[in-house]
Order: structure tokens, then sequence, then C-alpha cells
């Protein structure tokens, strides 16, 4: 018998393994899961049938929670293992590994508690099993599923479809070849009409893996019996039927303890005129005797499928780990380097964004080539320009005054004015290549093959590299501002005394005209400034302090910064139309 006791043991681990790595059958049954292949017992019932009854009796203690309604809305794996005689008698959760409950109405709380953990207050049902180990010398090596009460009205506060929804989750659970269905019925009722036969029935046909239980024999009418039953007259089972008495509701209410009510129960068998032929037959500690030895045997005959699915299983795994990629270092320096190498990938992906090899670094071209420009022309340089500005500035700053050269605080003025439009679309540029970035780092942590399987680490990565970006939006901004700045605070007196003359030797320098419409043509050319921004910030498409650093010039010769404001004078004018 050891190696039969073993080899529910056995059962009751995967079962366990099982529920902790989520596999419970589950409703879709797109896959045959492991948890299917193993065989165990689903007890099924009408409401009020006696189904906890008979659970308490076969492991002769008061632990399920009890009530009016539908008590039972998740699925509870009970695993009853035998222990050595004189042991003391304890439970365990899975969900609570460590705490051993010697206290059995605390189990019952637990039970309880853990159902509304999962499916709320409002009373739903759930299929993730509650998974309970019950260690005693008073039971039989047996793994048993309640499932919820079938039950044909909803009761207040719960949904309509909660009928419908119980039946359903049942049915996944007796539906599969390897479970064996306790289906317990009333005798005080007509079998014909009972739920669990009716389901047992469906999923069951041939009756192989049924076992009927008729309970409540005593509360029969007197001068009637339930031996076409139990004889397998009325409804043909290959199992036999075994008849039960359970506690009443007033032996509930007198505390009367499962080891007297099995007593009784044992009593009524011996001393019943009806069945008294039976009384070796008849019981709960019969029944649990019975279905132990089917699961054995039942599970004998499974193992070499269990043997073949657990194997490929295995294989499947493996090849997936070959593909996930090497086992994590455990000591910290291992795992230091191993972050590195994940952050390098993650860099290269980027890299590769931004110089190419992959798409998204060119939008960065589209922020200079086309964005900037088009905000530059919107500007209201051409009020600014205007006949009417120019001479109220002009006047405001020199004065009516008969100039040699130039009313040159008057340009200053103008000048400064106009630089400092400048300013909005530098700032949105700046803003516009920071969105593209961190769409950029989004982008690669997802393709960085590497980081598929550390979430956490791609979380970490984006933060980040989030943070970076922001730092280097705001020193971009400073650098775009200042840069702008700088171009209107660098007009020297030199630079206006030179700037006739400098006007005359850029005649013929560049593209001509501005505009063909323009009535009259305009010399030098209005594209170089702009041209010598998007020069200096398209080529060098790096992460984002890069950009911004290539995006400020180098301190340029004198001459050169004096020709490109004459340049930009002239486009100013050529914009203004005057
Ligand atoms: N006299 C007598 N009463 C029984 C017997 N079996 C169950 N009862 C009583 O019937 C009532 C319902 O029994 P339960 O074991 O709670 O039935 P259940 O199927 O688990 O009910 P729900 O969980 O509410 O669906 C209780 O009051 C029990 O005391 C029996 O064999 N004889």
């Amino acid at each position: 018998m050891a190696t039969m006791e073993s080899l529910i043991g056995l059962v009751n681990r995967i079962q366990r393994a099982c529920t902790v790595l989520g596999d419970y059958g589950g409703a879709d049954g797109a896959l045959p899961t492991l948890w299917e292949a193993l065989p165990s017992v689903a007890v099924v019932g009408g409401q009020s049938s006696g189904k906890s009854s008979v659970l308490e009796s076969i492991v002769g203690r008061d632990f399920l929670p009890r009530g009016s309604g539908i008590v039972t809305r998740r699925p509870l794996v009970l695993q009853l293992h035998q222990t050595e005689e004189g042991q003391e008698e304890y439970a365990e959760f899975l969900h609570l590994r460590n705490r051993k409950f010697t206290d059995f109405s605390l189990v019952r709380r637990e039970i309880q508690d853990e159902t509304d953990r999962v499916t709320g207050r409002r009373k739903q049902i759930s299929p993730v099993p509650i998974q309970l180990s019950i260690y005693s010398p008073n039971v039989v090596n047996l793994t048993m599923i309640d499932l919820p009460g079938l039950t044909k009205v909803a009761v207040e506060g719960q949904p309509e479809s909660i009928v419908s929804d119980i039946e359903n989750m049942v049915r996944s659970y007796v539906e599969k070849p390897n479970s064996i269905i306790l289906a317990i019925s009333p005798a005080n009722q007509d079998i014909a009409t009972s739920d669990a036969i009716k389901l047992a029935r469906e999923v069951d046909p041939t009756g192989e893996r049924t076992f009927g239980v008729l309970t409540k024999l005593d509360l029969m009418d007197k001068g009637t019996n339930a031996l076409d039953v139990l004889e397998g007259r009325s409804y043909r089972l290959q199992q036999p039927w075994v008849g039960i008495v359970n506690r009443s509701q007033a032996d509930i209410n007198k505390n009367v303890d499962m080891i007297a009510a099995r007593r009784n129960e044992r009593e009524y068998f011996e001393t019943s005129t009806d069945y008294s032929h039976l009384a070796s037959k008849m019981g709960s500690e019969y029944l649990a005797k019975l279905l132990s030895k089917h699961l054995e045997s039942v599970i004998r005959s499974r193992i070499p499928s269990i043997t073949s699915l657990i194997n490929k299983t295995i294989d499947e795994l493996e090849k997936e780990m070959d593909q996930i990629g090497r086992p994590v270092a455990v000591d910290p320096g291992a795992q230091l380097y191993t972050i590195l190498e994940l952050c390098r990938a993650f860099d290269r992906v980027f890299k590769e964004h931004l110089d190419g090899g992959r798409a998204g670094g060119d939008r960065i071209y589209g922020v200079f080539d086309n964005q900037l420009p088009a905000a530059l022309k919107k500007l209201p340089i051409d009020r600014h320009l205007s006949l009417q500005n120019v001479r109220k500035v002009v006047s405001e700053a020199d004065g009516y005054q008969p100039h040699l050269i130039a009313p040159e605080q008057g340009y200053r003025r103008l000048i400064e004015g106009a630089l400092s439009f400048f300013r909005g679309p530098a700032e949105a540029s700046v803003d516009a290549v920071h969105f593209v970035l961190k769409e950029l780092v989004r982008k690669s942590i997802g393709e960085t093959q590497e980081l598929r399987r550390f979430p956490s680490l791609q979380a970490e990565l984006a933060a980040a590299s989030y943070e970076a970006l922001e730092r280097f939006r705001e020193d971009g901004r400073k650098t775009a501002l200042r840069l702008v700045d700088m171009e209107a605070s660098y007009l020297t007196v030199e630079f206006f005394r030179k700037l006739p003359q400098e006007m005359g030797n850029l005649q013929g320098y560049g593209q001509g005209p501005r505009s063909k419409s323009r009535s009259q043509p305009r010399p030098g050319p209005r594209s170089q400034p702009k041209a010598k921004v998007t020069a200096k910030a398209k080529p060098k498409v790096k992460p984002k302090a890069k950009v911004t650093a290539k995006a400020k010039p180098k301190v340029k010769p004198k001459d050169q910064r004096k020709r490109r404001l004459l340049l930009l004078i002239d486009i100013l004018r050529g914009i203004s139309g005057g």
C-alpha cells in the first residue's frame, strides 16, 4: 500500500505546482494542461444536497463555510494526507505556505476571506481554486475538488448570469476525461430531478467515472426507501452507489462532533431494516476509502500518459529557455555586468535609430528642414519692419537727425526686436527633437531582444532615459535661447560703419533675389543662415546632449558673424518687402 499512498502524494505535489503556476485547467481548453492530465475527484451537487456535509464527514472535521445563498464561490482543492497515528492534525493553505492551522474554525474563516479576496464582496464566482491540504491520521489519501453548488436562481445581489456561470464552471471540471465525478443527490428528492445526475449524465453518459452518492436517507418519508437507487435499478452507474446519513441541521446546532456523527451513521445502517444488508458498503467512511482506492488505481493507469506529458512539457520549456537566454547570475558583480551588457544592447539599438539602420531618427531632420523654417516664415517680421514701425522705432531711438551712415540705435532695436522673435521657434525645435528622442527610447526598449524578459529593467531604463532627456531639454533650451541672444547683442559700432560697404560686397553673393514677385530685387541669399543651423544640427543625430551641443555654433570669426547679420537684415527686408 505504501507505493499507492505515495502516488496520491506525488499527484498532490504536481497539483500544487500547477496551482502556483496558474495551471488549473483553464476554461478555454486551448491546450492540454498538466492539471487536466491529473486524475481528481470533483464534487458536484445541487444547493443543499449535502455536499459540504459529505466533504466534512470524509475529512472528519468541520471546516467549510456555512451560510445561506451560494457559499462555495471558488473551487476548493482539498488534498488529504494520511499521517501516522498520534500525530497532530493540521491544515495548510497553498496561499499561506508558512502557517499551520490547527484550529479548524480558522480554516473556515480563511476559506471565506480568500474567496472574497478574489471574487470581491459582490459574491461573484471565480474559477481560480483555493488549495487546502489537511494532514491527519483520520483521513485517507485523497484529493477532492469542492465546486459551487448548482443552483436554479440567483439570490439578491448576485447577477442573473451566476446560474449559468456556475454550471459552466462545474462542467469545465467534470467534462475532463480524467475527472472522477462525485455526484451528490438528496434521497428525499426524485433522482430524476437531481442536478448532479443531470450534469454527470451529460458528460459521462456511460457512467464510467461517476460515483453516485445519496444523502439524507434518514429524511425519506416513512415506509419508503432508496433501495432502487442504491442497488442501481433507478439509474445505473458502473460504480456502486453509496448511501450517506450526515448530521441534520439540529445535530449541527447541538454541536454534535464529527466522530460522533460517523458513529451515528454506522449505527444507522447497521440497525436499519432496509439497509443493514448493505451496511458494509454505506456511509462516509466507506465512501472515502472507496474513492481513495479508485483514485489510486486511476492514477496508476494514467502514469504513462502523465509521464509523457511531463516530458513533453519539459522539452517545450527547455526550448523556450533556449530562446529566452542564459540564466542570470546571483552575485552582484556578475549581475551588474549583465545589466551593463543589457544597457549596451539598448544603446546599440538607439544608435541605429539615430544613425541609420532603423527608422525614426530621420524625423529629427524634419524638425530642422520643415518645422523650424515653417515656423520662422510665420513670424510677424513684416509688421515689425513695416515702414510705419521702422519710422517709429528709428525716431524713438535716434530722433530726426541727418544721419551720415545709418540711424544706428534704431537699426539696433529693429534687429534686436526681429531676432527676439526667433526665441519661440528655437525653443519649439528643442521640444520637437526632445519628443522624437523620447519616442525613440520607447521604441528602442521594445526592440531590444535582450531586454525582453526583464520588464523591471525596461521600466528603469525608460525612466532613466526620460530623466536624462528632460535634463538635456533644459540645457538645449538654454543654449538655443543664448544663441539667439548672442546674435541680437553682437552689433558693434564698427558693424554699422561698415554696413553700406559690406552690403556692396555682398551684391551678387548667393542666389539672387528672394522672390520674383518682389518689385525690387534684393541682393544676397536668404536661406544661408537657416542652412547653417540645420547643417550643424543635422549630421550628428546623436542622443540629445549631442544634438544641442552641435546646434550651438562655435564662436565664429568676427567678419563671418557680421556677414551673417547682414544677410539676416537682408532677409528681414526681403520678407518685409521694403
Ligand atoms: N438529516 C439530515 N440532514 C442532512 C443530511 N445531509 C445534509 N443535511 C442537512 O442539509 C443541510 C444542507 O447540507 P449541506 O451539507 O450544507 O449541503 P450543501 O449541498 O453543501 O449546501 P450548499 O453549500 O448550501 O449548497 C444542512 O442543514 C445539513 O445539516 C443528511 O444526510 N441527513
